[in-house]
């Protein structure tokens, strides 16, 4: 059973606060002054990637009694009931296994008595065996030509991981084109299918419950895109495939069982491009380079279970997080690649962070009286610099930010990534250093501006700094390494669902504007003036029917 801790009644809660307002005011560029083993103490190597968390408002401290919160919740109890396969996911009644699916020492996982490991073996060998037919070009749509597009048709968890990680690693692209669809929205359906040629392309339909309403209706146009162009019904088993835990679901949409790749319940949603849903990953990457994935994350798990949480990476991120959410009232985190590939990798932790830990309801059912889950937000580095800088540099709310890099870039052009990594390595000083009203004027100064000027001009120049900043640096981003750095988050997040006792891996919040929406719909397939509502849903949906022809 994992803890039931309300971890503002800790000791450790309790010293933190006391102390808080002891650290709050010590600025970075002191802390750091008066500790020159500062950068090593609070840094940790992980295999090709280096956490330096050393620019963060913390001292051994802070660090100390973090940690001590996080056994005073008994974390590693809980740590021990995920990877054991404990129904962790109580409201659901389902353990949380995507550990498993990467679990490469192929030691035994037991669910319900049964070893499952031999099935999560099958299903990857049943993707390697596919993927390498589609690549190699054995595999022959219905008019005997080789695959040349993949069209992955998913929402949500069947969609952000593989885009996120074929976006990524696209320096690893094999010879097929790549395409996902995942809105209802018919232009996102449409603006595929124009570039596509129904003998060469394959659709795979993504869908753990094979119900979203979108993904289906992205499937149904799709199917009749695919009849429209010439094929038969015959012809869907060349060119559709299903990855889902619906079987009957799967028969019933007229897949054929033979391709479809399954996985289990007790893979998240939003874990589980691990699984089957990383199919469109195989394919754009190649199989040797999603077990590389694997491989990576894997070796973060072992880290996160087997490692003391004070050189814990997972365990140290997630406490970070508390400290700025819960003791300074940050809400939100932003994470900030500065690698064009990982473009989508804030936009994958949205989903994985805030659909997890945006719950309001602890585990007793009682509404908690804490901040939990952050907004997580983000874009590459450098353009954030020239969009949302100026609030994190001089705002009125505190963003802690993670920093992301790689010290070699795919592309070597010119001396593009010295410029990246100089903006990647300026933004975390400037943020910790800012700049005083005395630099502020004496650069004014410098500059010819007269005394009035300077004394007008300065206060918008001055940078309070003091922003607290991670700075995550690579060597490369290589499959094994994103593996590696996905898993990190991944568990950070169940760190935090952990010790705000909240169950991060249900989602009841996504379900009541999907029942509004199916009750909606019947309106919206008649003329008649729709009063059923309040004056402001009415009022819209009548506007809008008296616009839409
Ligand atoms: O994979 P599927 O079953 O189609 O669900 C898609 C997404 O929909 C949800 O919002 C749940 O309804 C996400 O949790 C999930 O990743």
């Amino acid at each position: 059973m994992l803890p039931n801790i309300d971890f503002t009644t800790t000791q450790a809660y309790q010293y933190l606060t006391d102390y808080f307002s002891e650290i709050e005011p010590q600025q970075l560029k002191d802390l750091f002054i008066s500790d020159s083993q500062r950068f090593s103490k609070f840094s940790i190597q992980f295999e090709d990637f280096l956490f330096d968390y050393s620019k963060n408002r913390v001292d051994d401290k802070v660090i100390a009694l973090l940690v001590q919160l996080a056994k005073e919740c008994r974390l590693n109890d809980a740590i021990e009931a995920m990877f054991n396969g404990e129904a962790i996911n109580v409201t659901e009644n389902r353990p949380v296994l995507h550990t498993t699916l990467r679990n490469q020492s192929n030691e035994p996982v037991y669910v319900e008595g049964k070893d499952v490991m031999p099935e999560v073996n099958a299903v990857l060998q049943q993707m390697k065996t596919f993927s390498e037919a589609v690549i190699s070009g054995e595999w022959k749509g219905y008019t005997g030509k080789p695959i040349t597009d993949v069209v992955n048709i998913g929402i949500g968890g069947s969609d952000l991981g593989p885009v996120m990680v074929t976006e990524a690693l696209k320096a690893y692209k094999t010879r097929l084109n790549l395409h996902f669809v995942s809105n209802v929205d018919g232009t996102h359906i449409a603006e595929t299918l124009r570039w596509v040629n129904a003998e060469t392309t394959l659709f795979l339909i993504a869908s753990k419950t094979f119900t979203t309403q979108e993904t289906m209706a992205n499937a149904h146009s799709a199917r009749q895109w695919f009849l429209d162009s010439g094929a038969q019904e015959a012809d869907i088993a060349k060119h559709f495939a299903a990855l889902s835990t619906n079987s009957a679901a799967v028969a019933k949409f007229g897949i054929d069982t033979q391709n479809m790749f399954v996985f289990w319940d007790w893979v998240g949603g939003r874990y589980s491009l691990w699984s089957a849903i990383g199919l469109s990953i195989a394919l754009g990457i190649g199989f040797d380079n999603f077990e590389h994935l694997l491989g990576g994350a894997h070796a973060m798990d072992q880290h996160f279970r087997n490692t003391d949480f004070e050189q814990n990476l997972p365990v140290i991120a997630a406490l970070l997080g508390i400290w700025y959410n819960n003791f300074f009232g940050a809400e939100s985190q932003a994470i900030l690649p500065y690698d064009q590939y990982m473009h989508r990798f804030a936009a994958y932790f949205q989903q994985g962070d805030m659909e997890s830990n945006g719950k309001y309801v602890d585990r007793n059912g009682e509404v908690v009286d804490y901040q939990t889950g952050p907004i997580i937000w983000g874009e590459p580095g450098t353009n954030g610099q020239h969009a949302f800088y100026q609030l994190i540099h001089q705002g009125t709310k505190l963003i802690p930010c993670d920093f992301i890099a790689p010290a070699q870039t795919h592309n070597p052009v010119g001396e593009h990534h010295t410029l990246l990594l100089s903006n990647f390595f300026a933004q975390t000083e400037a943020l910790m250093n800012g700049k005083t009203y005395e630099e502020a004027a004496a650069e004014l100064k410098a500059a010819g501006k007269s005394p009035e000027e300077i004394e007008k001009l300065a206060p918008f120049k001055v940078f309070e700094g003091n922003r607290p900043t991670n700075s995550i640096l690579a060597k490369k981003i290589t499959p094994r390494v994103l593996g590696s750095l996905v898993a990190m988050y991944e568990h950070k997040i169940f760190v935090q669902g952990i010790i705000w006792n909240i169950y991060s891996f249900d989602q009841w919040g996504v379900e009541l504007g999907k029942q509004l929406a199916g009750k909606i719909l019947p309106e919206l397939r008649t003329e008649d003036k729709i009063t059923s509502h309040d004056s402001s849903t009415n009022g819209l949906i009548n506007q809008y029917k008296a616009w839409r022809s």
